[in-house]
């Protein structure tokens, strides 16, 4: 395995398998306690050099499902990068006229539709309990920072894209999209966008630390429309290209200011870096001789703060 050290990973979804505009370094496979990631993750120079991870979540032939990615894995790989910041990306449907396909948002909130089958937590099926704090499922002050570098990096662009905040997204199972019903419910419920896949990767990145943010390429207007066709894969495919376009100029514009901001040692530093750091301590239930010392090693991988003994 490499020995590079990165700060910042980003997550491409459906349509986001690469990030061509950046010069790319080389690729690593880290092996971890839940197995290897969807794809070899690639390590992307900016032109100062800096350098960040880049994983496509479905693999980069989009072999995996959204209930079989394996978001475990991702997340610790990454982390075992020396990645600290998770900036993900994901293509969504817009419960809301006024989110067109084509629009960008930042969602604050999170409603779970999934459906039990995917794992969900680093702890499960080990001796050790945790319960993360779950109830600002984005990291609150890395949201409001994207909020003006992603504004400004698609006015930038002039294509008109506009940006949606303080959203919320309903993550539902899949594979199969919703019923007209279930999508007017979601409306209902204060649902403003939909995808299959931020849970339980924005979990994970709780348990692990890291500050995570998702920016939602919106795709189509899922199916809640009362006169218009229900959303399908070829509809959703129209936006993909022109999303994942867009996507790389924000990686490409936001990525160098904040790497900066986050290797800076100032305030905007620890906010953006260390909301997290920390969390988990007050998580984990108190250590007892009925926890098997293996199942320590494995957390070990991802909070070695707590679990090196
Ligand atoms: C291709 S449509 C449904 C698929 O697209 C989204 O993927 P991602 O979030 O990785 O961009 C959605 O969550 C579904 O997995
Ligand atoms: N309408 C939709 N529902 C769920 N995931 C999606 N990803 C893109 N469009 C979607």
């Amino acid at each position: 395995m490499s020995s590079s050290k990165v700060l910042i990973g980003v997550i491409g979804g459906s349509g986001l398998y690469h990030l061509d505009n950046l010069t790319l370094v080389e690729h690593v496979n880290p092996e971890t306690p839940w197995g290897f990631p969807s794809s070899p993750i690639a390590i992307c120079s900016l032109p100062s050099g800096t350098r960040v991870a880049f994983l496509a979540r479905h693999g980069i032939g989009h072999t995996f499902h959204p209930s079989t990615v394996p978001a475990r894995a991702n997340i610790a790989a990454l982390k075992s990068l020396g990645v600290r910041v998770i900036l993900a990306f994901s293509a969504v449907g817009s419960l809301r006229e006024e989110i067109s396909p084509g629009s960008f948002a930042l969602p604050t909130q999170i409603i779970d539709r999934t459906k039990g089958v995917r794992p969900v937590s680093f702890f499960e099926g080990t001796t050790i309990v945790a319960h993360a704090s779950f109830g600002d499922p984005f990291s609150t002050k890395f949201v409001k920072w994207l909020e003006e570098k992603v504004s400004k990096a698609l006015e930038e662009e002039g294509r008109g894209v506009k940006l949606f905040t303080d959203k919320c997204i309903v993550c539902m199972e899949g594979p199969q999209f919703s019923t007209r019903v279930e999508s007017i419910m979601y409306r209902q419920w204060g649902g403003d966008l939909i995808n299959m896949s931020v849970l339980p990767e924005a979990k994970l990145a709780r348990e692990a630390e890291l500050s995570y943010g998702l920016v939602a390429t919106a795709t189509d207007y899922d199916a809640w429309r009362p006169h218009s066709e229900t959303v399908t894969a070829a509809e959703v495919f129209k936006t993909l290209k022109a999303n994942a376009d867009t996507s790389r100029h924000v990686v490409a514009t936001i990525l160098e200011d904040l790497h900066q901001a986050i290797s800076s040692g100032s305030k905007e530093s620890k906010n953006l870096l260390l909301q997290e750091v920390g969390t988990m301590q007050f998580s984990i239930m108190s250590r007892s001789e009925q926890q098997n010392p293996e199942d320590r090693k494995k957390l070990a991988f991802i909070l070695p703060e707590y679990f090196s003994d």
